[in-house]
């Protein structure tokens, strides 16, 4: 998996590659800006495109001038729009590449843009090595950068936004961000998405265990780790072996979240899921969904199930149902929705929750537990505290949701799409993950793999029906998650 690590052991990162690998320093800034132009081969760009560099004195810079040439070489017209004064000294790699500029690449100063001659604006001004508050001048250029109406492209970061942190000033505003190697830290929070646009990580060679040897709690979770998440069964395997859940949820006219959560669960493999609901419901989830069964709270025996996921649609004075739950049940549970908030209204309960459980709280769930605050950075802290004190997984929800694990580790999920902003797709996770763990998924499993597949799912059905999906929509697609990560 990914290590995110901080943009300022970024230097260390690269001097540990080149003397691995034994390459320079200048080919590592060519397997970037490769990487970048490989990209921008396979996106519909139609060849008579006007492209606009604009690039600093640093590498980000050196990325920029490599750009335009690998660009021009491939039939662009190029012009390159220098960010700083006639005889700054450039960074060595930076120069390298400033004098292999072909003479085909136009020349200007950032002054002279004409935002009106261009298509496309590739933006290599700063990457990681900003420091501190953005200079005058670094305001205007941005100004001059975001004045501009086509796609913006930026270079590792939007010029302007610290890479692991917020920013109270204005940042360029991309279209796409091509980050390389990891994302950086602050590509990933809520609050710079109107800078970051669309985030694409790009390859330069650095592999996955020479990230682990610099320090960091924060990890991004990709498709190629989830398989190795997933228990495998044999094929004498019985409807035992892939469990028995229990999902503590729905109530009068919220039913179809129970029915969303014990779908979900069946379709990701669940040998036999059971809903706690009101008597007066029961026809329902019998009609509506027949693998499944009911019970009532006077009949229930928790201690027999393998998994129990409570919340969705539960009602938010359902306070003895929960509580009950919460004395009968010792091993990891998920609790979601409204589970969420009457934990957020009952603190006390907050102890009697088995540890390892997970809390998947969106974002008004997460405030309404944790209080108000100001920003993603600070949530992630809050998160880790929550998680090491009370040894509890929380999975905080949105576009790249952030698994906050209870050893303080925090993996950011790289599947998902905005189509999932939509009614009941937080019911099908959590019938989701509570399969998982009666499956006998650790915590940790249950999470890597139903975060990432639930946002596959998402993405698979936003595919076909844009914002027309809704969470049917996404739970069934879980199978097509399963085919695509060839788990059988
Ligand atoms: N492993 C990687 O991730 C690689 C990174 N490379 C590139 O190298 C970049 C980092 O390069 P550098 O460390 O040279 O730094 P940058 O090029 O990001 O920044 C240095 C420049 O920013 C200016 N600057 C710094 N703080 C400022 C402020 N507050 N206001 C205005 N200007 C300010 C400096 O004067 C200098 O010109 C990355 O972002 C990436 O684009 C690639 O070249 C190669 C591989
Ligand atoms: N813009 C987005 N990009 C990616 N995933 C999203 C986005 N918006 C929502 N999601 C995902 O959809 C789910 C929504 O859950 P939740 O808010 O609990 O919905 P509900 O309460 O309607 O069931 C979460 O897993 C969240 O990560
Ligand atoms: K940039």
């Amino acid at each position: 998996m990914l290590k995110i690590i901080k943009g300022s052991d970024v230097r260390h990162l690269d001097s540990l590659h080149i003397q691995r690998k034994g390459i320079s320093s200048l080919l590592l800034m060519e397997n970037a800006a490769l990487g970048f132009a490989e990209w921008f081969n396979s996106q519909s760009y139609l060849g008579n495109e006007r492209v606009a560099v604009f690039c600093g004195a640093g590498n980000n810079g050196g990325d920029g001038f490599a750009i335009a040439r690998l660009l021009s070489k491939l039939g662009w017209k190029v012009t390159l729009f220098t960010c700083f004064e006639p005889g700054t000294l450039l960074s060595p790699d930076a120069k390298s590449n400033f004098d292999l500029v072909p003479s085909a690449v136009r020349l200007q100063s950032w002054k002279e843009f004409n935002p009106s001659s261009f298509d496309v604006l590739i933006d290599a001004y700063l990457g990681v090595g900003l420091k501190g508050e953005l200079r005058k001048e670094a305001k205007d250029i941005i100004q001059a950068i975001n004045s501009f109406q086509g796609q913006v492209l930026s270079v590792d970061v939007p010029s302007g936004l610290p890479s692991d942190s917020n920013c109270s000033w204005e940042c360029v505003r991309a279209s796409h961000t091509l980050t390389f190697a990891f994302p950086k830290l602050a590509l990933l929070f809520p609050e710079n998405a109107q800078f970051t646009g669309e985030l694409v990580v790009i390859d330069i060679g650095i592999e996955d265990s020479e990230l682990m040897e610099i320090d960091s709690d924060y990890f991004f979770l990709q498709k190629k780790d989830v398989p190795n998440y997933h228990r495998k069964f044999n094929r004498f395997a019985h409807k035992g072996d892939f469990g028995k859940i229990l999902l503590v949820a729905g109530s009068k006219g919220k039913m179809g979240a129970a029915y969303l959560s014990a779908k979900s669960a069946l379709r990701t493999g669940s040998g036999l899921v059971t809903c706690l609901i009101p008597e007066s419901e029961r026809f329902i989830i019998q009609s509506s969904l027949p693998e499944t069964m009911v019970v009532f709270e006077d009949q229930v025996d928790y201690s027999k199930f393998d998994a129990i996921g409570v919340g969705p649609g539960l009602g938010i004075d359902s306070v003895e149902v929960l509580e009950k739950v919460l004395d009968n049940y010792s091993s990891p549970m998920v609790l979601d929705a409204d589970a969420l908030t009457i934990l957020s209204k009952h603190k006390n309960l907050i102890k009697k929750v088995p540890k390892g459980s997970i809390l998947t709280p969106h974002l008004s769930e997460f405030e309404r537990l944790f209080g108000k605050t100001d920003s993603h950075l600070e949530r992630l802290k809050i998160a880790k505290e929550f998680c090491l004190h009370y040894s509890l997984n929380v999975l905080i929800k949105g576009a790249n949701s952030v698994i906050c694990l209870v050893d303080g580790r925090q993996i950011f999920n790289s599947s998902g799409s905005r189509f999932m902003a939509t009614a009941g797709s937080g019911d099908v996770l959590t019938g989701m993950l509570t399969s998982f763990l009666g499956q006998g998924y650790s915590p940790e499993q249950a999470l890597i793999c139903g975060v990432f597949q639930h946002g596959l799912a998402g993405e698979i059905a936003g595919k076909e029906k844009l914002r027309s999906t809704i969470a049917s929509d996404i739970l069934e697609a879980i199978p097509e998650t399963f085919k695509q990560l060839s788990i059988s």
